[in-house]
C-alpha cells in the first residue's frame, strides 16, 4: 500500500520504519538535518520492536498522493502540516496520532472529504538524533473516529497498522482521549526536571505531585461528566477510586505506569521538545485540564501551576532542581 507520514519523529518515524520493514511503499516528510539523514542513510530504527534501516522517500512535503496517511506531528503544528497536504489527503483515510483532545476533531474539520481515525499510542519512543528513531515501551495504539462501533477506516487502519503493532479499535475513542490525558499527567514533569518519566515517579516527593495533579484531572473530567475509555487496564472505575482517594492511596496507579513502562528511560514527548529547543504540547496535556476547568468555573491549580514550569523551562532552557518543584507545589497539594 503507498503510506505517507507526515512529520516523521519518533512516533511518525518508528511507524514508517514498521510500515516499510513489512512491505508497504512509505513516504514521509522531515525537515533539516533530519531529512538529509534519512535521505543519506535511511530511517533508522532501534528498541523495542527491532531493529531496521528504512530507505523511504523523503521530503518536506509529500511527493505524491498515499492511499493511507499519518499525520504525526505535535498537536500545535498539525493544522499547518494538514494544510500543506489537503489536496493529497482528500479522499483517502488519514490516521492522528496525536496526544490531546482536539486532534482528531480538528483534523476532520480541515478534512471534510477524508475519513479521519483517531490514534492513542500507548508506546513511547525517542528521537535520538537526526535519522534515528527509538522504542522505549512497546505497547498498543487505541483506534476510533469518535462515539460508536468503528468505521470502514479505523478497521482498515486496524488491519495495516495491527500487522506491524499491537492495535485495538475502541467505540469510546472520546473517553480514552480522556484516559491518555490522564496518562500524559506523566509529561510536565521529566520536562521539568529534565529526568526520565521512570526518575520522577520513583522520587516519592515528584510522584506524590504527579499523583495530585492526575487525580485534580480525573476530578475535572468526571464534573464535565466524561466517562473515560479503558486503555491498558486503565478503566473508568479505577479513575474513579483515583478520584476519591488519598494521595498515599491513589499513587499506586503513577506507579504502575512506571511498572509498564519497563527500564530503558522514557523522557516522554514533552521533555523531548524541550530538549530539542521547540515548543511544547502542554497547552494541549495539563494544559487542556486547565481549560476544561475554566469552562466548569472551577479550579485546576496544580495542572496549571506544572503548565507554568514547562513554559518557565521552555522560555529560560533551564531545568527546575526537584527540591524547587516541591517547594513551589507542595502547598497547592
Ligand atoms: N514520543 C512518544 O513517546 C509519544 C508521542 N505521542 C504523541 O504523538 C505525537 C507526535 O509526537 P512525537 O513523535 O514524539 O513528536 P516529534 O517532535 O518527535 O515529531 C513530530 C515531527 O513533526 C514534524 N513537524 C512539525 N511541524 C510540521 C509540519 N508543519 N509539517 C510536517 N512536519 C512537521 C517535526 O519536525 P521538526 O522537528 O522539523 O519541527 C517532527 O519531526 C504528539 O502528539 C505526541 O504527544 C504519543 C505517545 C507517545
Ligand atoms: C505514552 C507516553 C506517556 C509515552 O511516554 C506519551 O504519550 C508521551 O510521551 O507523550
Amino acid at each position: 500500500m503507498r503510506i505517507g507520514v507526515i512529520g516523521a519523529g519518533a512516533i511518525g518515524g518508528t511507524i514508517a520504519a514498521l510500515l516499510d520493514r513489512s512491505g508497504h511503499d512509505v513516504e514521509v516528510t522531515a525537515r533539516g538535518e533530519h531529512l538529509a539523514a534519512i535521505r543519506s542513510t535511511g530511517l533508522k530504527l532501534s528498541g523495542g520492536w527491532g531493529t531496521h534501516t528504512a530507505h523511504v522517500a523523503a521530503a518536506e512535503t509529500l511527493q505524491r498522493a498515499p492511499e493511507l496517511a499519518f499525520v504525526t506531528t505535535k498537536a500545535q503544528d498539525a493544522a499547518a502540516a494538514i494544510r500543506e497536504h489537503t489536496a493529497l489527503l482528500a479522499g483517502i483515510p488519514v490516521v492522528i496520532v496525536q496526544n490531546g483532545l482536539t486532534g482528531l476533531d480538528e483534523a476532520s474539520a480541515l478534512l471534510p472529504d477524508s475519513d479521519c481515525v483517531g490514534a492513542l499510542a500507548l508506546w513511547a519512543a525517542s528521537y535520538l538524533s537526526p535519522g534515528s528513531v527509538s522504542v522505549t515501551t512497546p505497547s498498543t495504539t487505541y483506534l476510533g473516529s469518535g462515539d460508536g462501533p468503528p468505521t470502514a477506516a479505523t478497521l482498515l487502519v486496524a488491519r495495516v497498522l495491527g500487522a506491524v503493532m499491537p492495535c485495538q479499535a475502541t467505540d469510546n475513542f472520546t473517553g480514552c482521549q480522556w484516559t491518555k490525558l490522564m496518562v500524559n499527567q506523566i509529561n510536565a514533569m521529566p520536562a521539568i526536571t529534565g529526568l526520565s518519566a521512570q526518575e520522577t515517579l520513583a522520587d516519592r516527593h515528584l510522584r506524590l505531585i504527579v499523583t495530585a495533579s492526575l487525580r485534580e484531572a480525573v476530578r475535572v473530567a468526571i464534573s464535565a461528566g466524561v466517562h473515560f475509555g479503558s486503555l491498558q487496564g486503565l478503566t473508568d472505575p479505577i479513575l474513579r477510586f483515583v478520584a476519591r482517594s488519598p494521595l498515599a492511596v491513589a499513587q499506586v496507579v503513577p506507579l504502575l505506569m512506571k511498572r509498564r513502562m519497563g527500564r530503558t528511560p522514557n523522557p516522554g514527548s514533552t521533555l523531548q521538545s524541550i530538549r530539542r529547543g521547540q515548543p511544547t504540547e502542554i497547552d494541549y496535556l495539563n494544559g487542556a485540564v486547565v481549560d476544561q476547568a475554566a469552562r466548569l468555573g472551577i479550579h485546576a491549580p496544580i495542572n496549571a501551576a506544572l503548565v507554568g514550569l514547562v513554559h518557565r523551562v521552555e522560555h529560560t532552557g533551564e531545568f527546575v532542581t526537584p527540591a524547587e518543584v516541591i517547594t513551589t507545589i507542595a502547598p497547592l497539594l
